[in-house]
């Protein structure tokens, strides 16, 4: 029986999002700081003739899944005729603002370009990537970076990696509409990459970190107004105020332990008396996409030396 290569598709935060203008083809213009999760959804790649996807959830088992639009995009490139069964674990939620369809795509770029042996270079497939989605490069990159242009211009960079409480409001902010909304704030003054990285913590502190659609979609969707107050207002020993992600739904709040986000994530369930779907996850600054890549190829030469 043919193996599977097994690779995660992580999440990301935008620990801040600043909207600096908006370009002649109607993208934005962003400066935000990403970061990774160590948790994520699960492909799984293995060598067939054709393309299949199968996935936990069959509605996303169409021609408009990233995942599909990444494989053909690299057959495109390379005029390779191998095919693969590729498997999704969704475990994210989706339009949360956490990546996971740019996640998705990004561990199908790489994945297929090992299990093909295509040899592509990780700029060309962030290239590739880019035609996918804004959010793809970093995702193909693997650092946790200050973004600049539509989000793909990248500085590699290391904030504390903390400890995350993330609620999943229970509603879909659609992204594109987001953008196109008259009161989105488009206008906030750039700032200089160094700046940016050697002031971050110190402005965590002081809850000056902000994301410029969030009030936007604090204002249009009670669900996530409300989770962010549950945040804050909840007695806990998080070590920030609540923040929204990308153009949302999800919130977040740091950290020091694991042990205190589940004994917030604990406190929350039972004094809201709510079921609102939370998950709990480290901050890191290396995808564990490439973690697991890095580890898979060291296994290879390792085996290579000894045969
Ligand atoms: C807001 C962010 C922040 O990280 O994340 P999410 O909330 O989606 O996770 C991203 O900018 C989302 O990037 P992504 O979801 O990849 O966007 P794309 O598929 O490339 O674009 C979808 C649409 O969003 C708008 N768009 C996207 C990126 C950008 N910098 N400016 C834009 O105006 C465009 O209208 C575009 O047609
Ligand atoms: N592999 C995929 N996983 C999730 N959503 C996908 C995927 N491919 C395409 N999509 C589409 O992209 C939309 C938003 O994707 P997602 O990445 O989950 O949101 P966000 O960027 O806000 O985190 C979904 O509603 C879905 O229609």
């Amino acid at each position: 029986m043919k193996s599977e290569l097994v690779l995660p598709a992580p999440a990301k935060l935008n620990l801040f999002l600043h909207i600096t203008g908006r370009r002649p083809d109607g993208y934005h213009a962003l400066q935000t700081l990403f970061q990774f999760l160590d948790y994520g959804d699960e492909l799984g790649f293995t060598l067939q003739d054709s393309l299949a996807l199968e996935c936990n959830l069959p509605e996303l088992v169409n021609d408009d899944n990233l995942i599909l639009k990444a494989a053909r995009l690299l057959q495109q490139e390379t005029g390779t005729q191998q095919g693969a069964r590729i498997r999704l674990d969704k475990r994210l939620p989706m339009g949360g603002g956490v990546g996971g369809g740019s996640s998705d795509a990004a561990t199908t770029l790489l994945g297929l370009n090992a299990l093909w042996d295509l040899q592509l270079s990780e700029e060309r497939l962030a290239e590739l990537g880019l035609q996918l989605g804004a959010d793809v490069p970093v995702f193909v990159r693997g650092s946790a970076a200050f973004a600049e242009g539509v989000g793909e211009i990248l500085t590699p960079a290391h904030p504390p990696e903390y400890w995350y409480l993330v609620l999943v409001p229970d509603c879909h902010v659609n992204t594109v509409k987001m953008y196109a909304h008259g009161d989105l704030t488009r206008d906030t003054p750039a700032i200089k990459v160094c700046a940016a990285l050697e002031t971050y913590e110190e402005q965590r502190r002081q809850n000056r970190l902000h994301n410029d659609f969030e009030p936007l979609v604090r204002r249009l969707y009670p669900e996530v107004e409300s989770c962010i107050r549950l945040l804050d207002n909840v007695p806990n020993s998080s070590i920030g105020r609540a923040m929204m992600s990308g153009s949302g739904a999800c919130v977040f709040v740091p950290f020091a332990s694991r042990e205190q986000a589940e004994s917030a994530k604990a406190t929350i369930s039972s004094d809201s008396g709510s079921d609102i779907e939370a998950f709990i996850a480290r901050g890191v600054n290396t995808s564990p996409l490439h973690s697991t890549l890095h580890r898979r190829q060291a296994v290879h030469q390792l085996e290579a030396c000894s045969t």
